[in-house]
């Protein structure tokens, strides 16, 4: 998914120092978003600061970044360090402005910050953002992070091939970094052009800088853009913007007042750097991008069509932080409508039944599911008050929700983003329990999570602690819809095998001989890949023939380990109930593989072929 992070400083820098008493203002706000956003991504961090206005012969971009367990700690570490030390032995610049920004790293009016949560080539320092497009004429250099993933690197990557590029790497950032630094060379270009003659070469560097068009370079730099994006760009001179994508698939916010332009992943994250309230923030309107000029104006305009709104329900259900209100409404009323088909599950049985939740992304549909119940409860009361029911309101009174706090998660991290070598083995001692609080053989658990997406961490870790207890029956709830289809738009599910949605459906046409519906179905995909152009996602034929119950059933066999003795459920969320309770979020092709753009219905063909090949690569 990963986080952004974006201050530009709109008053001089003296400023800052002035009213704030620190050189440290700007980062110091950056440091807190990128905290607060760390949910966003694990793999890495960066930070690039641009200074404006620093006369020729001095540094006017910083960068740092780290594949840390901690890095965004680490990065701000290591700059306050280098910071302090520059300023050993000169302590009485320490407020001035010049001489700061002349030979003090990262002090600077445009600041960007990065989470990595990769999607695209490895875990490595150099696949990490901001990444940077350095050239002499300092209007050329360009620096970028972004929370996106392309489903047409291919072809991206071909097109700068014809442009006569020699790009360095078949990564998404790379071919971000490079399609969009070509076009703002040729806005240069075209500038210089246009001017040649009037000024020298030295006067010229200035009226190109006044005169880049940076809309004009997105409309040209996006257009064969097929995916998700937020991405964010800074040039050397410091005008800078934050594009988004023009199903608005990918979040992006900002809050702007005299002092600074803020831009986050998620609100939450402005809200606190910033102690501001929720309705200052804004959200970059999708096919908008957000451009910042050298002097600090700022205007939303469109470098792209729009398309249907789709934009990522994943993020109200679990990646995003939850204290966003809306966010924590959305996940209360998730699992608040859960709760008919719960209690049908136990049987109307609140005695003998103990409500618990997976820490930590599940707990606001956790609230919504309790208050759910407490609702309806009191609803039985009033209804056996009218119509005097003695025996019924007696037997009421004393039932309540029974809520225990079972499961312990130890990690600080997120597992699920955890990169594939040691999730497994992070996901089995992650979680911990409260033994001696079920009645063995007589209670039933309904434990909640936000999503089952692999079903790891319930097999290897969950399951085997839950079944400790010895509990009658053990009844998963998800406040996600089944996860079924590839995400190829910013989130690291891109192959079939992952899914044990996919995993069910797969033993369900074996046990009922529809191979032949298997066939048919990886030679749609192999054609459409071959053909290339627009395509169905034929892999929907594959759930078509089973109802979601089914698929449910075969899931909780799948992740049974064979040491358990409970009964096991696992009840699902309704794809209408996700549009119920997320209705402004209408993303939702990794559960119904509707797809907002047509090269998702391709990874989703060549997902299905890669499976059917045994081919582990992603399928974008
Ligand atoms: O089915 P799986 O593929 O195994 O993954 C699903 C689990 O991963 C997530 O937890 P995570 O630890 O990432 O985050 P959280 O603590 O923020 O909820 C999510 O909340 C589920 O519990
Ligand atoms: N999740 C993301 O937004 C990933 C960004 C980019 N595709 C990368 O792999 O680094």
């Amino acid at each position: 998914m990963c986080g952004i992070a974006f201050v530009r400083l709109r008053k001089p820098y003296e400023y800052y120092l002035e009213k704030y008493g620190t050189p440290l203002y700007g980062l110091n706000k950056l440091y807190w978003m990128m905290e607060k956003q760390r949910n966003r991504g694990q793999d890495g961090a960066g930070v690039a600061v641009v200074k404006l206005d620093v006369p020729p012969g001095y540094r006017y971009i910083s960068r740092y970044r780290s594949i840390d367990p901690n890095p965004t700690e680490k990065i701000f570490k290591k700059i306050y360090k280098r910071i302090q030390k520059a300023l050993e032995g000169y302590e009485e610049y320490a407020l001035n402005a010049q001489w700061l920004k002349q030979y003090v790293p990262f002090t600077g009016e445009v600041l960007l910050g990065h989470l990595r949560y990769g999607t695209h080539g490895v875990n490595a320092l150099e696949n990490c953002h901001p990444q940077l497009r350095q050239n002499n004429w300092r209007s050329r250099n360009l620096i970028l992070a972004g929370n996106f993933n392309m489903t047409n690197v291919e072809e991206l990557f071909n097109k700068l091939i014809s442009l006569g590029q020699h790009p360095k790497e078949k990564i998404d950032t790379v071919t971000v970094l490079e399609k969009i630094g070509h076009f703002l060379d040729e806005e240069n270009e075209r500038i210089y052009r246009e001017y040649k003659g009037q000024y020298n070469k030295q006067e010229m560097s200035r009226i190109i800088e006044e005169n880049i068009d940076l809309q004009r370079v997105l409309q040209r730099a996006c257009k064969d853009f097929d995916g998700g994006y937020a991405i964010a760009g800074i040039t050397g001179y410091g005008a800078s913007f934050i594009a988004r994508d023009p199903n608005g698939i990918r979040p992006a916010y900002f809050y702007a007042n005299e002092e600074v332009i803020a831009v986050a992943s998620e609100r939450p994250a402005i809200q606190q750097a910033f102690g501001i309230r929720y309705d200052e923030i804004e959200e970059i309107k999708p096919a908008h991008a957000l451009i910042i000029s050298k002097d600090g104006r700022f205007e939303q305009k469109p470098f792209i069509a729009p398309q249907p709104l789709a934009s990522c329900s994943f993020e109200r259900i679990y990646f995003s932080r939850g204290n966003d209100p809306d966010i924590y409404r959305e996940r209360k009323q998730l699992g608040m409508q859960l709760v008919p088909k719960i209690l049908e599950k136990i049987n109307y049985n609140l005695e003998e039944t103990i409500f618990s939740y997976v820490p930590n992304s599940a707990e606001s549909a956790f609230l919504g599911m309790i208050e759910g119940i407490e609702r309806r409860l009191s609803q039985a009361r009033i209804e056996a008050v009218k119509k005097q029911d003695i025996e019924q309101l007696q037997k009421l009174e004393t039932q309540y929700a029974r809520v225990e706090k079972l499961v312990i998660k130890d990690a600080k991290l997120r597992t699920f983003i955890a990169d594939d070598h040691s999730r497994n083995e992070f996901v089995s001692s992650a979680y911990d329990t409260t033994l001696g609080i079920v009645r063995p053989g007589i209670d039933t658990l309904v434990v909640m999570d936000d999503s089952i997406v692999r079903g790891t961490t319930l097999e290897k870790s969950l399951l085997r602690i839950l079944d400790k207890h010895e509990p009658k029956h053990i009844i998963i709830v998800s406040s996600a819809p089944q996860i079924r289809f590839p995400d190829c738009y910013g989130i690291d599910m891109s192959r079939f095998g992952e899914f044990v949605a996919f995993r069910a459906v797969w033993a369900l046409l074996h046990e009922r001989n529809m191979e032949n519906l298997l066939e048919e179905v990886y030679h749609q995909c192999k054609k459409a890949i071959a053909q290339g152009g627009n395509h169905e996602n034929y892999v929907k034929q594959l759930y078509a023939p089973f109802s979601d119950e089914e698929i449910s059933d075969k899931i909780a066999e799948i992740i049974r380990p064979a040491s358990m003795k409970a009964r096991l459920s696992v009840v699902y969320q309704s794809v209408e109930g996700l549009h119920h309770a997320c209705p402004h979020h209408p993303g939702d092709w990794y559960f119904t593989g509707n797809y907002p753009t047509p090269g998702g219905n391709m990874v989703a063909n060549r997902a299905l072929v890669n499976y059917m090949e045994g081919k582990l690569e992603r399928a974008y």
